[in-house]
C-alpha cells in the first residue's frame, strides 16, 4: 500500500501513480488530507511508503514536507519523480464569474499573474491541496478551483480554463519515502539527501560544505528552515550528487556527521532527471562521484598501512 497527499485528483496522487507503475507491490494508493497525515502512516507501517511533494520549480521548497521529514522516527527516500505542472481552473457548471478562487498555498503562488488578468476581482484562498478545493468548490464553499487538470475526472466540474501557469516549463519533484531498510542499488545517477544542524559559530556552514567540495562532491540543493527551538538556529537539508554506497559519499557523510551528530541520513535513490541536470552544467560526468576509483585506491592504501603491507 502507497500513501500519497491527496484527495484524490492531486498532483501528488498522479506522482504516486507513476511510482506504482515503476513498481508493482505499490497498487493500493491510499490518500491522506495532509503530508504530515502520509507520512505518519507510513512511521506506522500501515502502509509501505508514502509519495509527497518536496520542491517546486517556481515556489520552491515545500515546507510541510521538510518540516514532517524531521519530526517523529526516520524516514528515507527510496525514489524521486519530477512532473510537469500546469493547472486548470474549474468551477460549478453554469456558475457565474468567480468571487473567491482556491487552491494549494504553492498553485496560487504559480497562477497569480493569471489571476491578476484573468479574474481580477476574485480573492484567492488558501486549502490543504489542488484537489481540496476542487472539492471544496463542489461543496460550495469557494466558486474557483484551480487544480490538477486530472482533478476533472473526479470531481464533476466544468473547466473554466486550462492549461494556466505563469511560469512554463513549471515542475515539481515528489519522494518516495519509507521506513529505513536496505538502500536502493546505487545506479550512476543518484542523489542522497541528509539534514543537519549547524551550530552558531564562525564557519559552521562552510566546514560542512567543504566536507563535499574536498570529497568533489556536487552540491544540487541547500535549503534551511528554523529548528522551531531558538531564534536563528537552522536545519540545513543538503541535497548532492551521488550514493551512499560510493566511498566518496560514504566518507561525507561519516564528515558529516562527525561536526553534527544529529545528522539525519534521508536516502540513496535514483534521479529522476540525470540527463537534464547534467545538460544543465550541473556536472558532466555520470555517477555520483568523479573521484570514487581515488577513494577506494586511497582507502586501500590505509588498509594495507593497517596491516603492515604498505607504506
Ligand atoms: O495540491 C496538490 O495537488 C499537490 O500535489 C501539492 C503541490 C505542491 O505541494 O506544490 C504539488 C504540485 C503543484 O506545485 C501544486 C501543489
Amino acid at each position: 500500500m502507497l500513501a500519497y497527499f491527496g484527495p484524490q485528483g492531486t498532483f501528488t496522487e498522479q506522482a504516486a501513480r507513476a511510482f506504482s507503475a515503476a513498481d508493482p507491490a505499490h497498487d493500493d494508493l491510499v490518500p491522506f488530507d495532509t503530508v504530515p497525515a502520509a507520512l505518519a502512516a507510513a512511521r506506522r507501517g500501515e502502509v509501505d511508503a508514502a509519495c509527497v511533494p518536496v520542491e517546486n520549480s517556481v515556489e520552491g521548497a515545500v515546507p510541510a514536507t521538510m518540516d514532517a521529514l524531521t519530526e517523529g522516527d526516520p524516514l528515507v527516500a527510496v525514489a524521486e519523480t519530477v512532473l510537469d505542472v500546469r493547472f486548470s481552473v474549474l468551477v460549478r457548471p453554469g456558475a457565474g464569474e468567480p468571487k473567491t478562487i482556491a487552491s494549494h498555498p504553492h498553485a496560487l503562488a504559480q497562477v497569480r499573474h493569471w489571476i491578476a488578468e484573468n479574474l481580477p476581482t476574485a480573492t484567492a484562498v488558501a486549502t490543504t491541496s489542488t484537489a481540496a478545493a476542487a472539492r471544496a468548490v463542489l461543496a460550495g464553499e469557494f466558486d474557483a478551483a484551480v487544480s490538477a487538470p486530472v482533478a476533472v475526472r473526479h470531481y464533476p466540474l466544468e473547466v473554466l480554463a486550462t492549461d494556466v501557469a505563469d511560469v512554463r516549463d513549471a515542475k515539481t519533484r515528489f519522494l518516495l519515502l519509507r521506513r529505513p531498510g536496505p538502500l536502493p542499488r546505487p545506479t550512476g545517477h543518484d542523489r542522497t539527501s541528509v539534514v543537519v544542524t549547524a551550530t552558531d559559530r564562525i564557519g559552521a556552514l562552510s566546514d560542512l560544505l567543504a566536507e563535499l567540495a574536498l570529497r568533489r562532491i556536487n552540491l544540487t540543493r541547500i535549503e534551511s528552515r528554523p529548528t522551531k527551538g531558538r531564534l536563528g538556529e537552522y536545519r540545513f537539508y543538503i541535497d548532492l550528487d551521488g550514493h551512499a554506497a560510493e566511498p566518496g559519499v560514504g566518507d561525507a557523510l561519516a564528515a558529516l556527521r562527525r561536526h553534527c551528530p544529529d545528522t539525519r541520513f534521508l536516502g540513496s535513490y535514483p534521479k529522476a532527471e540525470p540527463v537534464l541536470r547534467a545538460e544543465a552544467g550541473a556536472r558532466a560526468e555520470p555517477g555520483g562521484s568523479p573521484a570514487a576509483d581515488e577513494f577506494v585506491a586511497a582507502a586501500e592504501w590505509v588498509a594495507s598501512l593497517r596491516e603492515g603491507l604498505g607504506a
